[in-house]
């Protein structure tokens, strides 16, 4: 990505204590426009936490979360919703409400955010249910009458609700099949490049580094590594990174994205 681009989230100095145990110290990233930013690192290395302090859930310890350049955690509470809802946050289990329909569920936002009447609401759910490719007869199921993909489709299409310029998705494809997981790759591919999209996207998924992501970050040792192209990533002398890319899934990962270089 070039680096002439002002970034739309600047992170800097972030720190994030919880007691005595210090999940980052002085962590530094950037997410540029128009990008599909792969976040990675091993269990436990405060992936979720940085999602949940830029996204406004979580005040961070120290540090400046620059948002469409503005400080978000320093703004007053009602400031920061107007940026907040410039996000569309897909969370790592989905969390829609299991009483409610797909299009219910996905009207909710529009009712409560943006004011819409119900009908209205339900209309739109709908389109943004087909965004996320689920068939029209779906809106009226409920999330225990659908699969694992399907569930996860209808939780992106609430997420995308608001029109959201920036989208955080937390390990969007665990717990899918390898078919579902490479069509949700497509999918988010798919509506960067129709919405104009910048995506924050926390994932174990190799596969998903290959297919979807211009930038990888790595979060270890409570900061961000190395955040740089996958080949550069992949390259770079650390341990971790060296077993995540170079072990076998990570060689698996590469050879599906390079199918030409098998032999
Ligand atoms: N609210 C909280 N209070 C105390 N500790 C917390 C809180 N939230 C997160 N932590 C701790 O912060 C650390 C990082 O958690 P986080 O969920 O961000 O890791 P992660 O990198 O996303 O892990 P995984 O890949 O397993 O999902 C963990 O040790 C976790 O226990």
């Amino acid at each position: 990505m070039s680096a002439s681009r002002e970034p739309l989230i600047r992170v800097r100095g972030l720190a994030n204590r919880f007691g005595q145990h210090s999940v980052h110290e002085n962590l530094d990233l950037d997410l540029y426009p128009g990008e599909i930013l792969g976040v990675v690192g091993g269990s436990g290395t405060g992936k979720s936490v940085l999602l949940r302090s830029i996204v406004g859930l979580l005040r961070p310890s120290a540090g400046r979360i620059e948002v469409f350049g503005e400080d978000l955690p320093q703004l007053p509470a009602r400031d920061r919703s107007r940026v907040e809802r410039r996000f569309g946050v897909l969370f790592q289990r989905g969390a829609l409400f299991t009483s409610l329909t797909l299009q219910e569920n996905v009207a909710l936002p529009l009712i409560e955010h943006a004011g819409l009447p119900r009908a209205d609401a339900e209309a739109l759910a709908r389109v943004k249910l087909a965004l996320a490719g689920l068939p029209g007869e779906v809106a009226i199921l409920y999330p225990a009458e659908l699969s694992g993909g399907m569930i996860k489709r209808a939780a992106l299409a609430r997420a995308l609700a608001l029109d959201p310029e920036v989208l955080f998705l937390d390990e969007p494809t665990a717990g899918l099949d390898p078919i579902g997981a490479a069509a949700f790759d497509r999918l988010i591919l798919t509506l960067r490049d129709a919405l104009g999209l910048s995506v924050f996207l926390v994932t174990h998924d190799l596969d998903t580094l290959y297919a979807a992501c211009d930038r990888v970050a790595v979060l270890s040792r409570r900061r961000v590594r190395v955040a740089d192209r996958l080949d550069i990533v992949a390259a770079t002398d650390d341990e971790w990174i060296h077993d995540y890319f170079h072990g076998p899934r990570g060689r698996a990962a590469y050879r599906a994205a390079h199918p030409e270089e098998s032999p």
